[in-house]
Order: structure tokens, then C-alpha cells, then sequence
């Protein structure tokens, strides 16, 4: 089908140059406000489109899809994640999925290791006093955080964005773990410096950091559990930027309050926006609002990726960032 005669539905705003592009290429209707889509909406819109370009903010499940029109043919998700996409039930139908792989990888790594410091070295205890004008001067006992350097860190979930974490974390003078899906490479391995653990029990238990970079799929639902958290030390430090269903946050929450592990570093919560109040307001919890590839560069190169899926899929060719079920 020309470009020019795919009708383009984009539930959010997104970057301006990247709607212009989208615009110039194909028949696109983009959102006026930057709020997410009501259901209503997401129904008008899978019945109306070609092409659906759906975020992380929107559920994209076996009920919208049924509503679908014949002629949506492409869910072309703006991110890599992809767990708010009903992928089996597309496929069954015929839909395509994409994703936007690769480009959030650095900056989502960059943020990790924001986090470890933030509540490793305390920074948002001493934002506070500098915010609020209550800084005294220079203590030797005051604001003593954690050394980073030569501590073990767990990866759970060694892709993209695990394997990033890994190259960081090394030039911290940090001992590299993981558990993954699958062993990686001997090459990757070695060049990355990394301890495999085939069990994640025995390795949260031996950790100081854990970052959790395995995506939110069934297998992964509370793989941290309040059994595993449990496993690991008083003083032990979990980030997590992949997503929130992957650790049971009331059970983190109540661990932390007790003073069981040492903080957290979260750009992600269980249930969207609505983090566990309880987590607010611990000086050993810093709180992100799911910002990990919240750069420039990266939401441009994330609709860029979009771009090439939807206008590789009009040229008639699968898209290059076809998710499976599989996957899952
Ligand atoms: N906070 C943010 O702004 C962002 C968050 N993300 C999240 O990060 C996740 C990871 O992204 P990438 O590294 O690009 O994905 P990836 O697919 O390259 O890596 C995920 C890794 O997790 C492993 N894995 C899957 N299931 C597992 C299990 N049950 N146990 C152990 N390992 C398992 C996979 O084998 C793979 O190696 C995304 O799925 C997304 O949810 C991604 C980008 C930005
Ligand atoms: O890409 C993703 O999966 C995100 O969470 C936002 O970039």
C-alpha cells in the first residue's frame, strides 16, 4: 500500500519532529493533549487505524484487540517494553507487533546507575539540605553513604539494557553478577566480566546491589518476591528500572520500613503511576517517575524506530522490530 494511504493513529504526543515526519509519510492522526487515550478512545482508534502507535500507557489487551477493524494490520509501539501488548492475541489475529529496541538502552543504563548513587551515596538526602538552606558545613560523620566500588552487583536479566548496566558498573570498579534466561555467550561473558548464576536465589542472597533488567512477562511477575527479598542482605540496595511487576512492591515496601535491605532506587512501580505511598519520604528510597529514557536524543530515536517499522511494513516487508509471542 503507498505510505501516503495508511491511516496512522498515535495515541500520544510525541517529540514535534517526530509527528512531522510521521505526518509528511503517512495519513496520520496524532493526539492533541499529551494525556493518555480513554478506553473509548483506544477503541475509536483500533477501529479507525492501519497502523496503531501505542506507548507503555496504554493496555493494549485481548478486549481492545477484539474490537479491532479488518484493517489494522500494525501495533507499532513507541518502546521496548512491550508487556502492555497482548501479542499472542494480535498474532492470532493477524496484527503485527513492533517494538523500539536498542535506542533506550544507554540512556535506561545511564539512569541505573543514577539511582545506585542516589541512594548509595544519599544524594537526595543532601539535595534537602541544600534546598532547604539547613546545610551547616562540612561533618566527618555526616551523609556517609556506601562505597560502590569493589561491591557485587546482581543483573537480573543480562539483554541490552542488562549488559549496558554491566559495562558501567565496571568502570565503577564493581563485580559484575547476573542471572538471565539463558547463559550468554563465553565471548560476551568474559568481555563483560560477569559471574553467571544459574539460580537467582543463591544470588540475590550474596549481592550488595541488585538491578532488575528482565522484562515484565509471566514468568517474571514477582520474581521478586517477598521470599526472595527476604534472601537478601540487611544492607543490600535494589534498582529497578524494567518494570514494576517484576518485584512485589508491597512486600519491598514493608521490607524497608523494617530496615531489612539497605534502599531502592525505582524509576517503576507495580501499578503505574500509583506507587506505594509508603515508599515516599524514606531518606533510603529514591523515587523516579519512570524517566529511565526520558532523553532528547532517545525519544527522537525511539520515533525514528517507530517510522522505519510502519514505513518497512507499507513497503510490504515485515517490520525489523517484529515482537513474538515467543518473546514472551
Ligand atoms: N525505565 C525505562 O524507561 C525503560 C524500561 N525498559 C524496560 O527494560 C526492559 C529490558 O529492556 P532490554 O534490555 O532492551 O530487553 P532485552 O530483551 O534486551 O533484555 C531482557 C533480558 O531479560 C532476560 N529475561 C527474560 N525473562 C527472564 C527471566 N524469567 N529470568 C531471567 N531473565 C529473563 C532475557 O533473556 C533478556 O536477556 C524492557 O522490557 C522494559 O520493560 C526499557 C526501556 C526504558
Ligand atoms: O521503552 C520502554 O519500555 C519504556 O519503558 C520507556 O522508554
Amino acid at each position: 500500500m503507498p505510505s501516503k494511504r495508511l491511516s496512522v493513529v498515535v495515541t500520544r504526543r510525541l517529540p514535534e519532529v517526530v509527528e512531522t515526519r510521521l505526518t509528511e509519510l503517512f495519513t496520520v492522526r496524532l493526539r492533541a493533549d499529551d494525556t493518555p487515550m480513554s478506553r473509548g478512545e483506544l477503541v475509536d482508534a483500533v477501529q479507525e487505524a492501519d497502523v496503531l502507535v501505542p506507548t507503555v500507557t496504554d493496555r493494549i489487551d485481548a478486549g481492545l484487540i477484539g474490537q479491532a477493524g479488518e484493517r489494522l494490520k500494525l501495533i507499532a509501539n513507541y518502546g521496548a517494553g512491550f508487556d502492555h501488548i497482548d501479542v499472542a492475541t494480535a498474532r492470532s489475529r493477524g496484527i503485527l507487533v513492533s517494538n523500539t529496541p536498542g535506542v533506550v538502552t544507554e540512556d535506561t543504563a545511564d539512569m541505573v546507575m543514577a539511582l545506585m548513587l542516589g541512594v548509595t551515596r544519599r544524594i537526595q538526602e543532601g539535595l534537602a539540605v541544600m534546598q532547604d538552606g539547613s546545610w551547616q558545613g562540612w561533618a566527618p560523620t555526616a551523609f556517609l553513604g556506601a562505597r560502590m566500588s569493589g561491591k557485587r552487583l546482581g543483573i537480573l536479566g543480562m539483554g541490552r539494557i542488562g549488559q549496558a548496566v554491566a559495562r558501567r558498573a565496571a568502570a565503577f570498579g564493581m563485580q559484575v553478577h547476573y542471572h538471565n534466561r539463558h547463559r550468554l555467550r563465553p565471548e560476551i561473558e568474559d568481555a563483560l566480566q560477569a559471574t553467571y548464576w544459574e539460580s537467582l536465589d543463591q544470588m540475590v542472597a550474596r549481592m550488595d546491589m541488585l538491578s532488575v533488567n528482565c522484562p515484565s512477562t509471566p514468568s517474571t511477575y514477582h520474581l521478586l518476591n517477598a521470599r526472595r527479598l527476604q534472601l537478601m542482605k540487611p544492607s543490600a540496595v535494589i534498582v529497578n528500572t524494567s518494570r514494576g511487576e517484576v518485584i512485589d512492591e508491597n512486600a519491598l515496601t514493608r521490607m524497608l520500613k523494617a530496615g531489612q535491605l539497605g534502599g531502592a532506587g525505582l524509576d517503576v512501580y507495580e501499578h503505574g503511576s500509583q506507587a506505594n505511598p509508603d515508599l515516599r519520604n524514606m531518606p533510603n528510597v529514591v523515587m523516579l517517575p519512570h524517566m529511565g529514557s526520558a532523553t532528547v536524543e532517545g525519544r527522537v530515536e525511539m520515533g525514528e524506530k517507530v517510522i522505519i517499522n510502519v514505513k518497512t511494513f507499507a513497503d510490504g516487508h515485515r517490520p525489523p522490530d517484529q515482537v513474538l509471542p515467543a518473546m514472551l
